[in-house]
């Protein structure tokens, strides 16, 4: 049976968390709630571009993955169209030479991989598409409503302990424990991690699967720009916009229609200098909450609302066009150099993670260059690069803009994930990002706060942490 459903749902952030939270609660309490979505900045959040010679490109999050099944039915029933990223033949420097470089022969490249680390590459394909197989099993419990308090609840019922044992120990641990090779994990692994995360291979096991799996093929991205499913769902959601900044969530008891005395929250937030409130029945936190990123204060809870002060890597986009000076990574001229992408290996005196050539949001996948002076570079760097580090890597540039980021958690395992729930109709989606940071985490996250939500709001007690499910829905077959 049935509780009314509520009156009032606030959501802090509006990225891809928030406002696909707003679409997931839409579906779920249906047409009569009122769904407020706060936001500071733009719609989109860590989802943006950035404009070079009129056309726009990703500087935020670029691509995703062929199998993430949430974003890819958002763009569906969004009717938004994709476009493929090619990404071109890649090649890793390690401050002197390039230790690898691909070709664009499909067999050569297979020689070139067996001859440098026999058959690891295979390997490592395999080892993430049992970690990828696993991890699909959240689209099935969802599809059936289920939900999960916490992030280790979620991911153990998809992979068990083995999910949570490498949310505890570092890739670099796990990997030379299945037998890796130090060259393979140097030269490979390393430079995946460093343009994915910006870190080392010392993240955790389960978000560095996660970033290995963006070497899969078929890796795309939404035509006109990703934030575009952002204001997608929040119209599709008929959700109201408020432009403000959260500041203070405040517990409140109020007397509701009934008559009796309820438990609300009031979200006191600022638009330009005025300072307003509300009073919502259930209040969800889309936004990580640290001081730096969120600074949202929590008033009056008892027990108070635990601090959170996760660290979040500050990452550099920079999107240059110019011609690049190919000589700095190779003796070949720069008409002979056909890399496209260039990662780097885990050497703390390269001033770059990575460089790459990047399509603008509305080209085929097959970048081309603005004019003869070169094509639109995506740089990614730990600090704003200095106009000699861009001299050094550019023969000439005419054009460059950057945007800074504190852009993903900084891992650090073990990890011990916030709670989803922090109070009892307030809810917190980002600690996801302590597993990994991507679209589709935060697509996952949203899914299972808006079915906790709906099913805490109604009673509905076994439809959540329901343990051996992947068992249970495969007998219900
Ligand atoms: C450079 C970079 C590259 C990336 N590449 C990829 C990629 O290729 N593929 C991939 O899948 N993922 C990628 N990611 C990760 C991905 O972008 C993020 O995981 C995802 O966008 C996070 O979405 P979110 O909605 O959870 O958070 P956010 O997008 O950060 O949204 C939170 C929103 O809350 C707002 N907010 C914060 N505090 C307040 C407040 N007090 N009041 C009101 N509003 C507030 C913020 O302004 C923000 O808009 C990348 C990230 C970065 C930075
Ligand atoms: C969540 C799952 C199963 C898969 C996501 C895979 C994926 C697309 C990971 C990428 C994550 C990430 C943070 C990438 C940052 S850089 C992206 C790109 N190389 C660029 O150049 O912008």
């Amino acid at each position: 049976e049935l509780r009314a459903p509520p009156d009032k749902i606030a959501i802090i952030g509006a990225g891809i968390g928030g406002t696909s939270a707003a679409y997931y609660l839409r579906q779920k309490f249906g047409k009569d709630v009122k769904i407020d979505l706060f936001e500071r900045g733009e719609v989109g959040g860590r989802l943006a571009t950035m404009t070079v010679r009129g056309q726009e490109y990703e500087a935020g999050g670029s691509v995703i993955h062929p199998l993430n099944l949430h974003m890819k039915r958002f763009v569906k029933d969004l009717g938004l169209s994709t476009i493929q990223s090619s990404g071109g033949l890649m090649g890793v420097y390690n401050g002197e030479t390039l230790v690898f470089e691909e070709s664009s022969w499909f067999i050569i490249n297979m020689i070139k991989l067996i001859w440098h680390y026999g058959f690891q590459s295979l390997r490592m394909h395999m080892w993430v598409e049992d970690i990828l197989d696993k991890f699909m099993r959240i689209y099935r419990y969802q599809s059936h409503d289920y939900a999960f308090s916490s992030v280790e609840k979620l991911l153990h019922s998809l992979g068990g302990d083995e999910f949570l044992g490498m949310l505890n120990r570092t890739l670099l641990e796990t990997l030379q424990k299945a037998g890796f090779s130090e060259k393979f994990l140097n030269e490979i692994v390393a430079p995946v991690m460093r343009v994915n995360y910006g870190q080392s291979m010392n993240i955790n096991g389960f978000v560095g699967a996660v970033s290995l799996s963006s070497a899969d093929s078929g890796l795309w991205a939404v035509k006109g720009g990703n934030k575009l499913v952002c204001s997608g769902l929040l119209q599709a959601s008929k959700s109201n916009l408020i432009s403000g900044s959260v500041m203070y969530i405040e517990e409140k008891t109020r007397t509701k229609h009934t008559g009796n005395p309820t438990k609300m929250y009031e979200v006191i937030y600022q638009i330009g200098s005025e300072i307003r409130s509300d009073v919502y029945d259930i209040v969800l936190v889309a936004t990580p909450l640290n001081r730096k990123m969120s600074n949202i204060t929590f008033l009056n809870f008892d027990p108070p609302i635990e601090e959170f002060h996760q660290y979040y890597q500050h990452i550099v986009t920079t999107l240059i066009k110019g011609q690049l000076n190919s000589t700095l990574f190779s003796s070949r001229a720069l008409d002979k150099f056909d890399l496209s992408t260039i990662l780097t290996t885990d050497n703390s005196d390269l001033f770059i993670n990575s460089i790459g050539i990047v399509s603008s949001v509305t080209e085929k996948d097959n970048p081309q260059p603005l004019t003869d002076r070169g094509y639109v570079w995506k740089i990614f760097s730990q600090e704003i690069l200095t106009k000699e580090q861009i001299l050094k890597l550019f023969l000439s540039y005419d054009y460059a803009v950057k945007q800074s980021w504190l852009a993903y958690p900084h891992y650090k395992p073990p990890e011990k994930c916030p709670s989803i729930i922090l109070h009892d109709r307030l809810y917190y989606l980002s600690g996801i990002e302590c597993a990994a940071s991507a679209m589709e985490m935060s697509a996952i996250a949203a899914h299972n706060a808006a079915l906790l939500a709906y099913h805490r709001w109604n009673g509905h007690t076994d439809m959540i942490d329901q343990e051996d499910l992947y068992e249970k829905l495969k007998t219900e077959l």
